[in-house]
């Protein structure tokens, strides 16, 4: 994959205590797959990646709340999905899907349009009945107990209806009571839920007017009321621009401190980004279960400034960290190229930013695709071809 990067300064300014971000436009797209646009934090002179931006959310060691992949997977599971299948008349949607989701875990469910994740979300959100196996919340089969497995569930399905006339305090309460929540718990899940979501400075907000981060907050809002065991979520980040995805990125390993998280996305980089496993359908059927390491690979860029300029993109990159190696290319007319590979692709932004302010017109970065693309990519190389 390739990506130019152009940067701009954008003063944001607004309340960010710690200075200005550098917004990089959606980068253009020169072949394969697109990435999501970026933001830079610049203090001082000296510019900084957001951590939320370029890299996964830290993982904390086990037991400090974010449990990494490796010790979640022998962790309790809080929704056991096995052999699942669902027939729509004759069409088979579903077949043979067995996987499981445990405690303070994020899994993200991928696949092509039609490969059946809206339906295993439906199931075992209790909204179908599976035509084979079985599917269990918590220890309680969706399908027996049905009341008690859903109590243990918030969903928040793809563009969740809000009652845009409604403040949001009012629509909490009013969900909450349709829940079945009274008294002291319905007060204590509207105000873990304002907590988890940071939604106490709009409580008294209309709905209708808040932007669409908001009410996608809201909308997960009353999905947490019930402090569900397991929280599902299809297609969360659709509509919403690259600031309010990089908030649902951090929410959601939040979230997953008290909720086993369940989510569909097409955006593999946000997938990649967000779980500690993928499960991987196509045409109905579990094609793999992947787990994300967590560790980044490396990634190049190509540099293009006026020969005059070769000493001062010399100092520049000689005063950055997470630089591999420069080489020095065939120049181009008057124009002098450099290739400069560094250890993380997280490091290439920054790396660009600093040649940005420094006043190199152009840079490129070169990275390849990362390892869950290409594994989706080669999975669902079948389809393609159809
Ligand atoms: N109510 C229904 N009746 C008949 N067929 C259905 C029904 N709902 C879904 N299907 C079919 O089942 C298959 C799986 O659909 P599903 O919506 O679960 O896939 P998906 O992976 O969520 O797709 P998308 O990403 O487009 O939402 C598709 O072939 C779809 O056409």
């Amino acid at each position: 994959m390739r990506i130019l990067l152009g940067l701009r300064v954008d003063q944001a300014g607004d309340g960010d205590a710690e200075g200005k971000f550098l917004h990089c436009p959606r980068p253009r797209r020169v072949q394969g797959d697109e990435e999501g646009a970026g933001i830079l934090r610049l203090t001082g002179s000296t510019p900084t990646v957001d951590r939320h931006l370029t890299d996964r959310p830290p993982r904390a060691p086990a037991g400090l709340g974010i449990a990494p992949a490796e010790s979640s997977r022998h962790g309790t599971a809080v929704a056991s999905v096995e052999r699942l299948g669902k027939r729509y008349g004759r069409r088979q949607a579903v077949d043979g899907v067995s996987f499981e989701v445990n405690e303070q875990e994020v899994v993200g469910l991928l696949g092509p349009n039609g490969s059946g994740k809206t339906t295993i979300l439906r199931v075992i959100t209790g909204y179908l009945r599976p035509s084979q196996g079985t599917v269990r919340i918590d220890g309680f089969d969706v399908v027996r107990d049905g009341h008690q497995a859903r109590a243990r569930i918030g969903y928040v399905p793809e563009n969740a209806p809000l009652y845009g006339h409604m403040r949001v305090d009012e629509f909490l309460h009013f969900m909450g009571r349709l829940r079945g929540l009274r008294g002291g718990a319905l007060r204590r899940g509207m105000e873990s839920a304002r907590a988890r979501l940071a939604l106490e400075p709009v409580g008294d907000a209309v709905i209708g007017r808040l932007s669409r981060g908001y009410r996608q907050r809201v909308s997960i809002a009353q999905a947490v009321l019930n402090e569900p065991k397991l929280l599902v979520l299809d297609e969360p980040t659709n509509g919403l621009d690259p600031r309010q995805v990089i908030e649902l990125r951090g929410l959601l390993r939040t979230l997953a401190r008290d909720s086993a998280v369940l989510v569909t996305s097409h955006v593999l980089a946000e997938m990649e980004r967000v779980a500690d496993r993928v499960a991987i359908l196509l045409d109905g059927r579990l094609l793999t279960v992947h787990h994300l390491a967590g560790a980044k690979r490396g990634a190049s860029l190509r540099v293009r400034a006026r020969a005059n300029q070769a000493d001062e993109v010399a100092a520049a990159l000689s005063g950055l960290a997470g630089i591999d190696s420069v080489t020095r290319e065939q120049p181009d007319g008057d124009l002098a190229g450099w290739r400069v590979e560094v250890s993380e692709a997280g490091a290439a932004p920054q790396v660009a930013a600093t040649l940005c302010l420094a006043g190199i017109a152009s840079v490129e970065t070169v990275e390849t695709a990362s390892d869950l693309e290409e594994l989706f990519l080669r999975l669902t190389a079948s389809r393609a071809l159809q």
